[in-house]
C-alpha cells in the first residue's frame, strides 16, 4: 500500500476505485466496505484508493481538547489498511480550503482530476463540500459527466458501521475487552515508548514498564487488569498490564504499565506494541505493598490461564 499525506501528493490512477471515510477500528463493518471495492478493483482492472481525512480541525484549533478519542492512531490505521492489501491511502487535512470547495468542486478538481475516480463507493448519507451541502445526489447527477460510477452503500451496512465503532468505544472505555475485540475482529492494541516510574515495581518483584502513549487522541482503555502480548524488538511476549492510578499507593497520575513475563531487560526509551486480550479484574485500593505484592501474583497466576 501507499500512503500520501497530502491530496496533492497523489497522482491520478487507471480505473481509481474509491471510498471515503474515517474508518476507525477498521472494523467488521469497514471490513466489508474494504472487500467491496477490491471485488470491484479486480472486476475492471483497477486500484484501490481511500481516501481519509486527519488530523480533524478541532485537533489543530484547539490542540489542548482532549475530547476527541480514537481507536487507531493514523499510522495504526495506515498499518490495518496495509494488512487489507488497499493499493492506495490518501490521508488528507480537513483544512478549512478542503471543506470550503462547493460539491461541484469536490468532485470536478478531488474526485476526478486528481484521484481519477472510475468508482465510488460511498455511504447512503455521506456529505461533502461547503457546509456539508454536497451528498450522493450530486455524485449521481455528475457521474455521466465525468464517466463515474456511484455505488451506495446503503443505509443498514452504514448504521452497522457507526454501531460497531461507538460500541467498541464504550466497550474500551469500560474495560470491557472481549466485546471490544469481538467487534474489531482482531485484539485491540496500543503503541507506546517506555519512560521512567517510580521504580517501586522492581522492589515488590514485579517491574512494570511504563508507556507513554504519544497520541493524546488515542482511546486509552479504562482502568483495570489485563492479559496482553506486547511486541518488542520483533519478539513477542506475554504479560499482564494495569491501567489506573495506582490508588495503593496514593499515584496521582494515570498510568498504563506492563509486567513481561520471563523477561529481564532494560528497556526504557523504547518502543513497544501491546496487545488486549482479557479484562481479568478491576483496579482496587490495597493494604500496603505485601498486598498489593500477593494480589499480582494471583493476577499472574490467572492471566497465564487465560493466555495459555
Ligand atoms: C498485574 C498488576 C496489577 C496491579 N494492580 C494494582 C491495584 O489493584 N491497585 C494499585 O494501586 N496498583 C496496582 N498495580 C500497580 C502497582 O501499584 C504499580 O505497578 C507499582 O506501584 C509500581 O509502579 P512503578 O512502575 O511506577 O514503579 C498493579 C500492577 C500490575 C502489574
Ligand atoms: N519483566 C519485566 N517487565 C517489565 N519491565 C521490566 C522487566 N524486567 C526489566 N524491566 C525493566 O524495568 C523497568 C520497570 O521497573 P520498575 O521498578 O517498575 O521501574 P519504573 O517505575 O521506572 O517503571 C522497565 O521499564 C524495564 O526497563
Amino acid at each position: 500500500m501507499k500512503t500520501y499525506h497530502h491530496i496533492d501528493d497523489f497522482k491520478p490512477v487507471k480505473n481509481a476505485v474509491v471510498t471515503i471515510g474515517t474508518f476507525d477500528g477498521v472494523h467488521h463493518g469497514h471490513r466489508k466496505i474494504i472487500s467491496r471495492i477490491k471485488e470491484l478493483a479486480d472486476a475492471c482492472g483497477g486500484e484501490t484508493v481511500i481516501l481519509t481525512f486527519f488530523p480533524h480541525p478541532r485537533m489543530i484549533l484547539h490542540p489542548e481538547d482532549d475530547s476527541i478519542k480514537l481507536i487507531n492512531t493514523i499510522n495504526e490505521k495506515a498499518d490495518l489498511l496495509a494488512q487489507l492489501d488497499v493499493d492506495h491511502l490518501i490521508i488528507t487535512p480537513f483544512s478549512r480550503d478542503f471543506s470550503n470547495q462547493s460539491p461541484e468542486d469536490y468532485i470536478r478538481d478531488v474526485l476526478v482530476s486528481k484521484i481519477g475516480t472510475k468508482k465510488i463507493v460511498i455511504g447512503y448519507d455521506h456529505r461533502f463540500g461547503k457546509d456539508r451541502r454536497g451528498g450522493l445526489k450530486d455524485l449521481l447527477q455528475l457521474s455521466p459527466v465525468y464517466g463515474f460510477d456511484v455505488i451506495e452503500i446503503p443505509e443498514q451496512d452504514i448504521n452497522e458501521v457507526a454501531v460497531s465503532s461507538t460500541r467498541i468505544r464504550e466497550a474500551l472505555l469500560a474495560a470491557n475487552i472481549e466485546l471490544a475485540n469481538q467487534f474489531l475482529g482482531y485484539p485491540f492494541f496500543l503503541t507506546g515508548k517506555v519512560i521512567r516510574g517510580d521504580q517501586i515495581g522492581r522492589q515488590i518483584g514485579y517491574p512494570t514498564a511504563n508507556i507513554h502513549v504519544e497520541e493524546r487522541y488515542k482511546l486509552i482503555p479504562g482502568d483495570g487488569i489485563f492479559a496482553v502480548k506486547v511486541q518488542h524488538d520483533n519478539i513477542e511476549y506475554k504479560g499482564m498490564a494495569y491501567i489506573g492510578s495506582r490508588p495503593t499507593i496514593n499515584g496521582m497520575t494515570r498510568n498504563i504499565e506492563v509486567n513481561l513475563f520471563d523477561f529481564d531487560k532494560e528497556i526504557y526509551g523504547d518502543t513497544i506494541r501491546m496487545e488486549f486480550l482479557n479484562f481479568i479484574r478491576g483496579d482496587m485500593k490495597l493494604n500496603g505493598l505485601d498486598e498489593l505484592k500477593a494480589q499480582i501474583a494471583r493476577d499472574k497466576e490467572e492471566v497465564l490461564k487465560r493466555l495459555a
